[in-house]
């Protein structure tokens, strides 16, 4: 694998409860310190894709049946869940879980434990999320539970951050919220890309601001990655608009956009 590749997908095949096919041969590859955005429509294998990559298919009853994944150099399989995110490899679920009677910046503190339990460098750490999220940092002492819905996702995003990943992986960060918290939020992400380095990998249904803020994209149908590309080139594809507006039906797989 080349030395710039830090995730890279294989031909993966998965099944739930050993009948139901969920991929069908994804394959795609993420250059270190590039956004690359997973298209696709409602049940078209973009979680179970990222599920797949953190090793969280078997904790549903599901399993990667052929198909390599592989974070810098190691097949994702051979780790824990919890050992992939100590590698650097942290992923923000969808459904912004907080724990909802604690406060924002104890749901905070909750992601940095693992990494490290010295108070200093969480303290530095904290701050760094507060820059990144000022708003988590008025309500840092709110419980997470009371506070809306783009805050719960920040809060979810920054308490992956305690962890320092180096590959960050969100599932839907757009999903429910108002279209200016969603322009917030990937505009944080996009300035963490920028000044940290930090390769993130995102799946969103939202195609529009994905192909906004991502580098690359790829679109995945029934299981399958039917096309990748620069996201600058997919934005000015008229069957990528017409599928995300409704009025196309399939993605014919074409060859990527120069
Ligand atoms: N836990 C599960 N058990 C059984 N089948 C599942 C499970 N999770 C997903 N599936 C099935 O796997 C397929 C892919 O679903 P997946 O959730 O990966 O799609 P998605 O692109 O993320 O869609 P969405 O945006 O709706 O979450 C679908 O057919 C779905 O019904």
């Amino acid at each position: 694998m080349p030395n710039d590749i830090v995730l890279e997908a294989q031909s993966v095949f998965a099944t739930y409860n050993q009948t139901i096919k969920a991929l069908n041969g994804v394959s795609f590859s993420l250059r270190r310190g590039e956004i690359l955005a997973l298209l696709g429509s409602n049940g078209a294998g973009k979680s179970t894709t990222l599920k797949a990559i953190s090793n969280l298919l078997p904790a549903e009853r599901g399993q990667v049946t052929s198909g390599q994944i592989i974070f810098e150099g190691r097949e994702v399989r051979s780790s824990s869940p919890a050992e992939l995110v100590r590698a650097g490899l942290v992923q923000v679920l969808e459904g912004r879980h907080c724990f909802k009677s604690l406060s924002v910046e104890e749901n905070l503190v909750s992601g940095g434990l693992g990494r490290s339990s010295l108070r200093r460098e969480i303290a530095e750490d904290l701050e760094k999320v507060y820059l990144t999220f000022p708003r988590l940092k008025e309500k840092r002492h709110t419980s997470s539970g009371l506070t809306s819905g783009g805050e719960q996702q920040m809060t979810a995003i920054g308490r992956a951050l305690m962890s320092r990943p180096r590959l960050l992986v969100l599932d839907e960060p757009s999903m429910g919220l108002a279209p200016l918290i969603i322009k917030d939020i990937f505009r944080s992400l996009k300035r963490l890309n920028a000044e940290e380095g930090l390769s993130i990998l995102v799946a969103e249904q939202n195609s529009t601001v994905a192909l906004k803020y991502a580098d690359h994209a790829t679109v995945i149908e029934n299981g399958v990655a039917v096309l990748s590309g620069r996201a600058a080139d997919l934005r000015q594809r008229d069957d990528i608009k017409a599928f995300y507006l409704g009025e196309g039906s399939t993605l014919a797989p074409r060859r990527p956009a120069a």
